[in-house]
């Protein structure tokens, strides 16, 4: 579950976010799509905390996890280490192993565990960063253009997974995605976002 309530905010001198309101059930699918440079990720960000309003206020009482548009992995550990290390927070560590290792292979990634972020092709290094925010078995899962640098194939994989873990978790997806077609296959609700500050309610 997530709410936005009014929410504003400027960043240096512009004012990214006018009124953004926004509410996702559990469950639910949302898909922001829009130019490049609007405000999707302010909106992601603020959604998780990573930044505070000016205005407005941001509910959520959910576990949440946050596939980050450029990774976020941590360059010296390799793809277990990445794994281990973010999981150690919500488990121990043999659980932590083992869910590694489960969501490696799912993401495909089984043989590419003990290779470093810097080893790795940009898809490599996108699924690596999904696998993780899959593990920590997210309420509320907030990814950035998560299809991107993906080949064809490894987009209707991910759609089937994203469809698959919202059925068995009920969990919710705050998405920014340029790709339509996932997000017609998994029902999301498509929210297009056309001019600066952004202005929403939905
Ligand atoms: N910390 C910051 N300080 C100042 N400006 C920032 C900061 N972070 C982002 N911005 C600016 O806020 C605007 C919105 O950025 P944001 O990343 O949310 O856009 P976006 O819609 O996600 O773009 P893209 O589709 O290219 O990823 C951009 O003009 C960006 O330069």
């Amino acid at each position: 579950m997530l709410e936005m309530q009014n929410v504003s905010k400027t960043l240096g001198r512009r004012k990214i976010l006018e009124s953004v309101s926004l509410r996702l059930k559990d469950g639910e699918v949302l898909c922001l799509m829009g130019p490049s440079g609007l405000g999707k990720t302010t909106i992601l960000e603020t959604a998780c905390g990573l930044i505070k309003p000016d205005r407005g206020e941001v509910l959520t009482n959910s576990r949440l996890a946050y596939a980050f548009q450029d990774n976020a992995l941590i360059p010296w550990q390799t793809a277990m280490g990445n794994m281990v290390f973010a999981l150690s927070s919500y488990m121990d560590r043999q659980r932590a192993k083992s869910e590694s290792e489960k969501w490696l292979k799912r993401l495909g990634l089984f043989e590419a565990a003990a290779l470093y972020p810097g080893q790795m092709s940009g898809g490599m290094r996108r699924r690596l960063n999904l696998a993780r925010a899959f593990a920590i078995k997210p309420q509320l899962m907030l990814l950035d253009e998560p299809f991107a640098f993906l080949d064809e194939a490894w987009q209707d994989r991910l759609t089937r997974l994203i469809a698959e873990f919202q059925k068995k978790h009920n969990s919710s997806f705050l998405m920014v995605s340029h790709q339509l077609e996932p997000v017609r296959e998994l029902g999301g609700r498509l929210v297009r976002l056309h001019s600066s500050p952004v202005v929403l309610a939905t």
